[in-house]
């Protein structure tokens, strides 16, 4: 037995106490608070389930990536990579979904076995919310308003949420008749900001001169509002316009909401999830790299476990958040709670016992201290 084991944690888990556990905490209570605000209940599902529900054509993470395990009965169990197949699968089981849309929220951890040199970690505490059966642009701008609000509740103040849409990259696609490999390949080079890759890859493909500029185009369509009007002129492809469209429906309702200013814009936007089927957004700030919000809408996942209905969310990631606001200097208060400390002897503890249940139950928080029993 390695016993230097048994003071340690494997890589990519770890500890959290005292005041960094407290803080956490708080902020989820801040970020719950504002999914009651929005109509949304809370839901639990189980941290493993069925391989199955995460398997590859729901598109979700890798399978290398999995957690894998097996149980007596020989079934393949994978512990949660992503809330929303599980909370996409529990809601066509437990929910009627034929009348009003279901808003859904939650808070736990996720677990995703990433190369470590990655210095990611591999179990990731996230606070979602899912809203299914609504497949409005109002639900989409909503879901974006609720991330501002969550985020400004934390107390962070420079946010950006970069949004874009799927079905702009998958009309240009289509229009390029080319098949998977390409799509691989092409998706690849766009997530990795190599511009020239693109250029290189497209200008071997003998496109139409419109066509293949919007692909040149594409890795440069970010930025605010103005982006959209020109992504609009790239393209006939009605598909990819009515993309554009929504984005400017989104951004309009998002002004009533006095929130526009944190939204940008990016086409070139792609997600390693593949059941995105519409607008799909990222929230990004100072002190680090990932996304501290990713989300979007998946129309055809529900499907997949039995019951077709439109759906859109996000997930907020409750570490790299406390991240941000650490490095940034955003203080996370967490109220002090008065402690009563009561010591006693062998000759006063019944005493000092009672004394204790009582303000215990009055709410105080007591501390009993047995004199001379102080160290181990
Ligand atoms: N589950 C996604 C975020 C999301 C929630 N709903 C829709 N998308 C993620 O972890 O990136």
């Amino acid at each position: 037995m390695d016993m230097e084991r048994i003071f340690h944690t494997p890589e990519g888990v770890r500890d959290i106490c005292q005041e960094e556990c407290r803080q956490k905490l708080l902020i989820q209570k801040k970020i719950r608070r504002i999914f009651h605000l929005y109509g949304f209940q809370d839901i639990e599902t189980p941290t493993f389930e069925f391989f199955e529900v995460f398997s590859r054509e729901v598109g979700t993470t890798p399978s290398k990536e999995l957690y894998k395990f097996f149980d007596r009965e020989g079934n393949t169990l994978v512990l949660r990579p992503d809330f929303t197949p599980s909370i996409a699968r529990c809601a066509v089981s437990c929910f009627p979904l034929n009348m009003e849309p279901v808003r859904l929220c939650y808070a736990g951890n996720t677990f995703v076995n990433n190369s470590s040199f990655q210095g990611r970690m591999k179990e990731a505490t996230q606070m979602g919310a899912e809203r299914i059966g609504d497949s409005s642009s109002d639900a989409d701008a909503e879901m974006l308003a609720m991330v501002v609000n969550c985020l400004l509740e934390t107390g962070l103040r420079d946010f950006q949420i970069s949004v874009g849409e799927v079905n702009f990259f998958k009309a240009l696609l289509e229009d390029a008749k080319k098949d998977d490999e390409m799509e691989r390949k092409l998706r690849e080079l766009i997530s990795n900001k190599n511009n020239f890759g693109v250029e290189e890859l497209i200008r071997g493909q003998n496109l139409p001169k419109e066509l293949e500029n919007a692909f040149f185009q594409l890795p440069y369509l970010f930025g605010d509002a103005e982006i959209l009007k020109k992504a609009k002129k790239l393209t006939s492809n009605q598909r990819a316009i009515r993309a554009i469209h929504r984005l400017e429906e989104i951004y309009e309702i998002l002004k009533c909401y006095g929130y526009e200013n944190y939204v940008t814009f990016d086409l070139g936007m792609l997600s390693k999830y593949r059941y995105y089927t519409g607008i799909i957004f990222q929230a990004y700030t100072y002190g680090t790299g990932e996304p501290i919000v990713k989300g979007g809408r998946y129309d055809n996942l529900l499907e997949h476990f039995g019951k077709a209905a439109a759906a859109s969310g996000f997930g907020i990631s409750i570490d790299q958040l406390m991240l941000a606001l650490s490095r940034q200097n955003i203080p996370v208060t967490v109220p002090e709670e008065e402690e009563i400390i009561l010591s006693y002897t062998i000759e006063n503890r019944r005493d000092a016992i009672v004394q204790a249940v009582n303000l215990r139950r009055e709410g105080k928080r007591v501390i009993l201290k047995k004199l001379g029993e102080e160290g181990i």
